[in-house]
């Protein structure tokens, strides 16, 4: 009788309206707000329900009594995660925030063209009235970055390369990829200390230099040019940097692209983060017909002037098929289309930079050019320590300073070395002996050829301190050896 009343006076309108009326009253007592970030909301994922479980998993500023560890596949590292109902405060510029895991199952799923999971799952965030603005302005944007980064470090890297040519694959990709594992790194690159400081700190600033960029009105980008004979390290400079800054590398294979058109829709294809790589430079662009456009406009050859367009190599011979420009190839690093997209690192890697187009080199195009040189003698302890495991002090003084006298005139390279001292890993004495054997034939060898290796090298560094003294060089280099002339 009583509820038959209780109904009667409080039909379930007036029940709705008290409890809504109730809850208002104490929202507006509470000093808290609060959020619901749910897993799924409708039939979208949520974004921001990913980015907040990712964050929270590794957040060092977080405390809680009980969490949830998992690790998934092909990553790297554990992560722990909320249970059902479990709370964390984590703490944002000072102001302390707290998040619960609601996990609840799903009643009565409803028609859905996906399958949707049988719980919902959801954070609540719950923080002070007067910190509202803080969470959304800037900790939301603040936890999405961070899960990026997470992300990014977690996950392989890939390697891409454009081997298909223009072709796109089922999702419209022109790049194929596989996961990045090359193992090197800044730490077992052998060079000069303070030259690999050097590139190092111009990494972390790029990467570092959002503002920077934005404010002095650049591009996010950066280039580097890798110029050095073969087996110097080129190749794994590139893989140490993609290691450092856990980016993804496109390998372009320029020979691959037909034409100006193909190489823009490539470099639209590529995300943020990544090395774009052109190796061999000097290989992938021919000169050889830039005799006629020389001739044509004598002295302007240290700035691309828009005639006539130095054609792939091949280009000539199969009618057509390949005509990416050197104009192209600027555009590609330089122009309009560079900038889509941000935080890009340009590499172009060559044994023979006095081949080069100055434009290629020309100031702010690339905007270091690195020297990989013949092993030097603090080169060579890195390599020892890596290879040997001997560390400062551990290898007899005599010994030390043998090697010392002879590795620079040796003119080794960092891979001839490396063999020598893999082949006899096993046998550390014997290791060092048979280098500083291998190190003094070569000495003796090099005197026997006058010193031809050292001219080469002094005509790389001419070439690329001054541009215009390399045009000339160039001019005279593609003047002698075009012995392929254009129909
Ligand atoms: N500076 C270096 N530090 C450590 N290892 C090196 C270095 N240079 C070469 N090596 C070793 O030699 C091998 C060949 O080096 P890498 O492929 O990087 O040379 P490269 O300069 O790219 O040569 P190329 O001009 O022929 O492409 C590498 O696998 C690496 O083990
Ligand atoms: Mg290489």
């Amino acid at each position: 009788f009583c509820q038959s009343l209780l109904h009667a006076v409080f039909p379930a309108e007036l029940r709705v309206a008290s409890l809504k009326l109730l809850s208002r009253v104490f929202n507006l007592c509470s000093s808290y707000c609060y959020y619901d970030i749910t897993e799924i909301d409708g039939v979208n994922t949520n974004e921001l329900y990913n980015a907040a479980q990712l964050y929270l998993s590794t957040s060092a500023s977080i405390t809680g009594s009980r969490l949830s560890l998992t690790r998934a596949t092909n990553s790297t590292a554990v992560t722990f995660g909320l249970s059902n109902s479990d709370n964390l405060v984590d703490v944002f510029l000072g102001v302390p925030v707290l998040w619960e895991h609601v996990i609840t199952p799903r009643q009565n799923q409803t028609f859905s063209w996906r399958p949707l999971p049988e719980d919902k799952r959801g954070f609540t965030l719950r923080i002070k009235k007067k910190d509202k603005s803080l969470v959304l302005d800037s900790y939301l944007d603040h936890i999405m970055d961070k899960a990026n980064e997470i992300r990014r470090k977690n996950q392989d890297r890939f390697l891409y390369t454009n081997s298909r040519g223009g072709s796109l694959d089922s999702r419209g990709h022109p790049w194929e990829s596989v996961p990045f594992k090359h193992p090197s790194t800044f730490e077992t690159l052998a060079m000069d200390p303070l030259k690999k400081e050097e590139i190092m700190a111009d990494l972390n600033d790029f990467v570092n230099g959002q503002s920077f960029y934005q404010k002095t009105g650049r591009a996010w980008k950066r280039g580097y040019l890798l110029y050095g004979p073969p087996g110097t390290g080129k190749s794994s400079m590139i893989a140490a940097m993609a290691n450092h800054l856990g980016y993804d590398i496109y390998d372009l294979e320029l020979t691959e692209v037909h034409n100006n058109s193909d190489l823009r829709k490539l470099l639209m294809k590529t995300s943020s983060k990544s090395i774009i790589v052109i190796e061999d430079i000097d290989c992938s662009i021919n000169l050889t017909n830039r005799k006629k456009n020389a001739g044509d406009a004598p002295g302007r050859n240290h700035h691309y002037d828009g005639g006539p367009l130095p054609e792939m190599r091949g280009g000539g011979d199969d009618g057509g098929g390949n005509s990416i420009t050197l104009s192209g190839l600027l555009n590609f690093t330089d122009g309009l289309w560079s900038c889509c997209g941000s935080e890009r690192i340009f590499v172009f890697t060559t044994n023979h930079v006095e081949k080069l187009d100055p434009a290629l080199l020309r100031s702010g195009r690339m905007d270091m050019h690195i020297f990989m040189s013949y092993c030097s003698f603090p080169s060579l302890k890195i390599l020892l320590k890596n290879y040997l495991a001997y560390g400062e002090g551990d290898l007899d003084e005599m010994v030390l300073k043998e090697l010392g006298e002879v590795v620079d005139d040796a003119q080794m390279t960092p891979a001839d070395i490396s063999e020598v001292l893999i082949k006899n890993r096993r046998d550390k004495d014997k290791a060092v002996n048979e280098l500083l054997e291998a190190l003094k034939a070569r000495v003796e060898k090099n005197r026997a050829n006058g010193g031809l290796m050292r001219e080469e090298e002094e005509q790389e560094k001419r070439a690329l301190e001054s541009p215009k003294q390399g045009g000339d060089e160039l001019q005279e280099s593609c003047n002698k050896s075009d012995d392929n002339k254009p129909n």
